[in-house]
This record gives structure tokens, sequence and C-alpha cells, in this order.
């Protein structure tokens, strides 16, 4: 699988990422630019990290939408193609119209830095296919703007395209008010495009890839990902 990650003005977690993707897939992935107007041949999955693309001004990922390559990414998401966006990478996808609603500030009105816990709502995608259906796993949270909101009727329509990938939860696999630190609506963490290709998050499983940092709960959606878009 070849990756492509992403990097604005104000990215800081495409390290992470790499490191997570070269873990599962054994593959350097290429490190792209905003500026790029046209992906690497042969890319399999472009994501779009974390971080504060062009300082969060006027809103988390809105400058970073109109970035030139954007163009390219919404050209390689209409043939069928991978993308992940993961935090601010979330936020730009939004922003970009390739998933619906938007990331409100958080409800507590405070970044909110700290361990949370997802529930896997299907398996039968490129990024879960190594979880178990209704898993509950660790990660990390660290954004002030996660807070996902859309109106009831995209709310009722992702439920029931079954496009809600992520739930939060507590750690025993409630689906609460308290496990939904940010406020989201539904407890939504991370949602799919209908073809199921493109998926944005808020939390960071690349941040749990290796036993001696901290654990391996985010490495199923990378080993997930190296299984599906493996070439041969
Ligand atoms: N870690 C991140 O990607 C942060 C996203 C964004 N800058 C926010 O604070 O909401």
């Amino acid at each position: 699988m070849q990756a492509g990650i992403v990097m604005f003005p104000g990215t800081n977690r495409e390290r992470d990422m790499a490191l997570a993707l070269q873990r599962a897939t054994g593959r350097k992935p290429a490190i792209l630019w905003h500026r790029d107007t046209e992906l690497p041949a042969g890319t399999d999955l472009v994501v779009l990290p974390g971080g504060f693309s062009y300082g969060d001004y006027l809103r988390c990922g809105a400058m970073a939408a109109q970035s030139p390559i954007m163009r390219a990414i919404h050209e390689f998401a209409g043939r069928g193609g991978h993308v992940l966006g993961v935090c601010n990478g979330f936020q730009m996808l939004a922003e970009a119209g390739l998933l619906p609603g938007a990331l409100l500030r958080n409800a507590s009105l405070r970044f909110l830095s700290m361990d949370c816990h997802m529930r896997v709502e299907r398996t039968d995608t490129a990024y879960t296919g190594r979880f178990q259906r209704g898993q509950i796993f660790r990660s990390t949270m660290a954004h002030g703007d996660g807070n996902y909101f859309a109106d009831e009727a995209t709310l009722d329509r992702l439920e029931g395209e079954g496009l809600v990938a992520l739930r939060y939860t507590t750690a025993d696999g409630q689906v609460t008010e308290a496990a939904n630190l940010n406020g989201s609506a539904r407890n939504i963490a991370g949602i799919l495009s209908p073809n199921l290709r493109v998926l944005g998050l808020m939390p960071h499983p690349e941040n749990q890839v290796d036993p001696l940092i901290d654990g391996t709960d985010g490495l199923p959606l990378f080993e997930s990902l190296a299984e599906a878009l493996a070439t041969a």
C-alpha cells in the first residue's frame, strides 16, 4: 500500500502518522505538500493528519480545504480513493465537503487533551476490518474544536446508512453523555462517506501503535488499511 500524508503550514502530526502507517505496512508513506497539484501515481491512501493548519484561523481546516492539493484529493475520492482525516484532517474533510457536518468548538469551550474511548460500529470497511464489531478501544483526543454537528436529517441519514464509524463511550463501553467529552451529536467520533472510503475521526489512533509508548489500541486501524489496500 502506498500512502501519502499531506502537510499544511501548521501540521504537526505527520511523523506520528507516518510511523503508524510504516509499522503496519512496512512501507514509508510519501510526505506531500499542500501546494502540490497532483498525487503521486500509485497512491492508494491519502491522509490528512492532525495539527493547527493555518493557525486554526477563520475556522479549523477552512483554509487548508482551499489548498491546491485538495482539488486532486477531491478527484481521487471521486474515483473511489481512500482518504483518512484525523483531527485537523477531519475538520478539513468537513470544510472541503468530502464529509457532511462541521466540527464546532468543544461544548466546554476548553481545549481537551485526554484519553477517550470509542466503539467500532462496523467492521466491513478498509479502516476497521481488524477490529471486532462493537469493540471498545482507547485513544487520545487533543483538540479545541471536536464537537461534531450536523442537522437532524443528516444525522438520521448517517445513522440510517450506517456511516457512523466510531462513537465515544465510557471505558466499559457505555454511550453516555459523560463519555461524550466534546459534546458531539449522538456521541459521534468518526464518520464515513457513503462508499465507506473516506473516514474522518477526531481522536488520534496513531498515538497507540507502540507497546512501549501508549499501547497498541490504535494499531488495528492501520493494520486494517494494510490488509485492505495491500497491492500484489
Ligand atoms: N490535534 C489537532 O489536530 C487539533 C485540531 C484543531 N487545531 C483543534 O484544536 O481543534
